[in-house]
């Protein structure tokens, strides 16, 4: 068995639902100790994505690979089983067991389980332990699946939207949980259509937008470099603005000036951070310009800039 693989490998993922392509040729890698986040809007293919590395469904084309094994060879789903933590959108929990009792019934499948009650305690759910699935909450029920994906102390674990539907202090303490997984080695692919989840979990984000991966890389490559925000006054035009502050900054030709968003940005030529003393040019020359009234700031783009940058839409738009 190979033990330099990947913790997943995807290539060419296919998949249709009737006469509709929803994951159109979607490759990505996660490592193996890593948390890989798979970020993108809502219908964007995620969890159509997710559920075919977990063998929930079969994918039309393409090959995927998970802890080294072939996903689609029927003979390897016992290993997978043992080895691979899953935690499902739905949650997927039965309704009548005690939560307890489900977690401990998911523990017993497992070769070295952790102990179920520190996890409950860890996610805010001992006082409902013994509640029936039926009579919990959306968000106690989201955290029990959680805990049904991490207690057999996988070495891969795939979750689906963990916070989605969380109150903010139950988002936390998800977060502080998936954090200290991380931390003790375990391989973790996070779908996610929050930006904050992906910038702030994650060591390598895959965006995906139409069933497609469009870009890959740490936080800090999608995010790309701070740059110089210029906010333009009223009774100005972005594209005035940039003409002026160009033709000011002519001196300075490694300074770029670009509309973008409605708003003027200035950024190095060649790709290298902006800093206070760039910002300090900036503002001298929208002066010599007579766009006094002009407010110029450096910015660190965020993941949701990125994302607008590279598809034209937003993050927190459904895909069409
Ligand atoms: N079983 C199904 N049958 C038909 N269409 C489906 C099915 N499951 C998903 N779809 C459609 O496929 C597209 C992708 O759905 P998917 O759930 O994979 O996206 P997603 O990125 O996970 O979105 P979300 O963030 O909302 O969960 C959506 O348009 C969805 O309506």
């Amino acid at each position: 068995m190979p033990t330099d693989s990947p913790a997943l490998l995807v290539a060419d993922l296919r998949k249709r639902y009737g006469d509709r392509d929803v994951v159109t040729g979607l490759s990505l890698r996660a490592e193996r100790g890593e948390l890989t986040a798979v970020l993108g809007p809502n219908g964007a293919g995620k969890t159509t994505t997710i559920e075919c590395c977990e063998g929930l469904r079969r994918p039309d084309g393409g090959r995927v690979a998970v802890l080294g094994l072939d996903r689609s060879a029927p003979e390897n789903a016992p290993e997978l089983r043992r080895r691979v933590g899953v935690m499902l959108q739905e949650g997927g929990l039965p309704l009548s067991p005690r939560a307890v009792d489900v977690l401990e019934h998911v523990a017993r499948l497992h070769d070295r389980p952790g102990a179920a009650a520190p996890l409950l305690e860890r996610l805010g759910l001992t006082a409902v332990a013994r509640t029936r699935v039926r009579h919990l909450s959306g968000g106690q029920r989201q955290r029990l699946a959680l805990a049904c994906a991490i207690v057999g102390e996988p070495e891969l674990v795939f979750l689906d939207e963990p916070t989605a539907g969380l109150d903010p202090q139950a988002r936390l303490a998800v977060w502080d949980l998936v954090r200290s997984l991380r931390e003790a080695g375990t391989s973790i692919v996070l779908t996610t259509h929050l930006m904050t989840e992906a910038e702030d979990l994650a060591d390598r984000v895959v965006v995906v937008d139409r069933g497609s991966v469009v870009a890959a890389g740490t936080p800090d490559e999608l995010r790309g470099t701070p740059h110089v925000r210029v906010v333009v006054p009223p009774g100005a035009t972005a594209a005035a603005v940039a003409a002026d502050l160009g033709s000011a900054l002519a001196a300075h030709p490694r300074l770029v000036t670009a509309v973008e968003g409605g708003d003027v940005l200035v950024r190095h030529g060649d790709g290298g951070d902006l800093d206070t003393a760039d910002l300090a040019l900036v503002a001298t020359a929208l002066t010599r310009a007579g766009h006094r009234a002009a407010q110029v700031a450096l910015a660190r783009p965020t993941l949701e800039d990125a994302f607008l940058a590279l598809t034209g839409r937003e993050l927190r738009r459904e895909a069409a």
